[in-house]
């Protein structure tokens, strides 16, 4: 435990009395018990503290937090902190995320802000903060996000043009900031800066203020223009405003209807907001997931600093239902996007969900998608992760049809296969070498900062109920044994890979319809194409018009020919198919430069992928 870390935390809670009482007690451990703290991994240092809304009052007492030398997050939101912001947080050199809104902080802002180098996204909006905004901020090569709205500052805005990471700032409602408004920040969405005083040309002070709402001149003709007006035209034009009205208000009240309706449709969210989601009022939403020992729980070494509030208010997008629950897309606060997974049906408890979670987590690996952090109360079941704006291996293989579709080449094929081979592989390793990824599809493959394959959403058939009903999405993939006996295997795992594999040489889908609404199942489709020797008929069009790729193509097309067979024990093991699949790439480095077409058939197969080499 980080002892020393442990007793500022102590003494500062000692002082600051929360109304919220917290587990922190001497004889308890810190790390992955104590409500809002999370240590480095090998629990030698405290790097976070969040604390939002836990009724801390007074003054932050010097020498506690500044103690905590190796912070990186802190969040003390929504509380009752009052005094000027504390002088020995400079000692938090470390410090990355910063944020106290919504406080009753006052005094001027420190001067020299280049003392946090690593400052990425800083809130103090909410608090009675004076002076002049500081132009050291100016230096925060890092930053990404900066609030400073709602306070009293004053004086000149300083060039923080320089910031090429700054991606929201709000300066808003701070009354006294002289203008201009410098042309940096009029490239920000105009709330970043209304109320705030400017100098027009003329020398006289006016506030910036939205535009007034265009209705507003309609409905109040004034009374000048109304005496200048016969008395027709007057009625006409009340007529015609009354109509308006009306047709808005209709128009409301049926937005409104219909929004209702969706809300109380199976997993649709109505407000793109994940706090107004399932029907659930917000505040009873909010309320339910505050609980003090249900905190959003993050890995280590994740850099996000996100409490579970932010993400409920974050704007949310739902990306799709699955297998599992549904997954949206959630920007935060300071831009930040992430992808949170929304679990049904989980049946395991508590402690066994934790434990799952804790072993997924732990997996650190280039072809692993990184599971950030959970969150788990009787009602919610959350899971948070990167978000990956390039989409999934599904969406960019059968995503997109229309004119301006990129083909995926076969180079890009290739890396997807071998890094997620090596990302399953991994997982396989995990847990004594007991884990099963168990949902092994296109869509839960992305494209890692390499463009190498990088598998996601593994290890929740676990945790899930078995009396869920079977899943029509994942039958492409499923492999026979599951289908009766309901049970993920590694090899089965494999099974499903070779379908992937299947779907990046063919370009089609596990399972999918013909012209003539023939439903096409993807494995018995090429098993019977590669019988009536058609082998060539398998490839997938778009990767014909590469010349020298066959003797590969007819090689994947063997190794995932063999990851599907019946039999599950006559499958290879994942490690075996990594090895398999780099030697075909390896060879191609070398086929790759030879310029020399090799002589095709008519149907434009080269001469040497024969089905007998099936
Ligand atoms: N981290 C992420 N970044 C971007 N998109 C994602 C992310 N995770 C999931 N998605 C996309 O969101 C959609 C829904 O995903 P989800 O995992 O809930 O369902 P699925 O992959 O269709 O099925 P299953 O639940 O069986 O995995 C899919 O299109 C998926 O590719």
């Amino acid at each position: 435990d980080p002892l020393e870390d442990k007793r500022a935390l102590l003494e500062f809670l000692t002082i600051m009395q929360p109304t919220r009482s917290l587990n922190w007690n001497e004889t308890s451990q810190v790390c992955n018990i104590w409500t809002g703290v999370t240590c480095n991994q090998d629990g030698s240092r405290i790097i976070a503290v969040r604390l939002p809304g836990v009724g801390l009052n007074g003054q932050i007492p010097p020498n506690t937090i500044s103690r905590l030398s190796a912070l990186r997050v802190l969040s003390l939101r929504s509380n009752l902190i009052s005094g000027e912001f504390p002088k020995d947080f400079v000692e938090l050199k470390d410090l990355a995320f910063l944020y106290l809104q919504d406080n009753n902080l006052s005094g001027p802002l420190p001067l020299d802000f280049s003392v946090w180098k690593n400052l990425t996204s800083v809130n103090l909006s909410n608090n009675g903060f004076n002076g002049t905004i500081p132009s050291s901020l100016s230096r925060l090569k890092r930053i990404q996000s900066l609030n400073l709205a709602n306070n009293t500052l004053s004086g000149d805005i300083p060039d923080l043009s320089v910031l090429s990471s700054l991606q929201h700032i709000d300066l808003s409602n701070n009354y006294d900031l002289a203008g201009p408004i410098p042309d940096w920040l009029r490239r920000f969405p105009f709330s970043s800066y209304t109320g705030i005083d400017i100098i027009p040309p003329g020398g006289n002070y006016t506030l910036v203020t939205p535009p007034p709402p265009s209705e507003q001149t309609h409905q109040k003709p004034s009374k000048a223009r109304f005496l200048g007006l016969s008395e027709t035209v007057f009625l006409l034009i009340v007529i015609a405003v009354s109509i308006v009205v009306i047709t808005a208000l209709a128009f409301v009240l049926t937005v409104c209807y219909v929004r209702r309706k969706l809300r109380r449709g199976d997993g649709v969210i109505s407000d793109n907001k994940l706090q107004k989601k399932g029907g659930m009022s917000p505040e009873k939403f909010v309320s339910r997931m505050e609980d003090v020992n249900n905190r959003l729980s993050f890995f280590e070494g994740c850099n996000y600093s996100f409490d579970l509030e932010d993400l409920l208010r974050a704007s949310a997008e739902v990306l799709g239902k699955g297998t599992f629950g549904t997954t949206y897309k959630a920007v935060l606060e300071d831009a930040t996007s992430v992808a949170v997974k929304r679990l049904k049906d989980v049946a395991a408890g508590k402690r066994d969900f934790e434990q799952q979670m804790e072993i997924i987590g732990g997996i650190k690996h280039e072809n692993v998608v990184e599971l950030k952090a959970y969150y788990y109360s009787k009602d919610e079941k959350l899971m948070v992760y990167d978000y990956f704006s390039r989409g999934s291996v599904a969406s960019l293989l059968h995503g997109n049809r229309g004119e301006n579709r990129i083909p995926l080449d076969w180079e890009t094929r290739m890396k997807i296969a071998i890094g997620a081979a090596k990302g399953i592989a991994r997982i396989h390793k995990e847990n004594n070498g007991k884990l099963v990824h168990g949902n092994i599809k296109s869509s839960n493959i992305f494209l890692n900062s390499e463009s190498n394959g990088c598998v996601s959403d593994l290890g929740l058939t676990a945790v899930m109920s078995p009396l869920a009903p079977p899943i029509s999405r994942q039958a492409g993939y499923r492999a026979p044994e599951v289908t009766d006996t309901r049970k993920s295997s590694q090899l089965s795992d494999v099974y499903s890979f070779g379908v992937v594999l299947l779907e990046l040489l063919t370009g089609k889908s596990p399972i999918h319809t013909t012209a003539g609404d023939e439903i096409i199942h993807l494995v018995r489709w090429v098993h019977s194409v590669v019988r009536e020797e058609w082998t060539a008929e398998v490839f997938d069009i778009e990767l014909l018009r590469y010349t020298n790729i066959e003797e590969e193509m007819v090689e994947m097309l063997q190794i995932a020919m063999s990851c599907v067979v019946k039999a599950a024990d006559q499958r290879p093991k994942m490690s075996d198919l990594v090895r398999l699949i780099e030697n075909v790439g390896n060879r191609r480095t070398s086929i790759e430069p030879e310029p020399e077409l090799k002589p095709k058939s008519e149907n434009g197969a080269s001469e040497t992928s024969t089905p007998s080499e099936i």
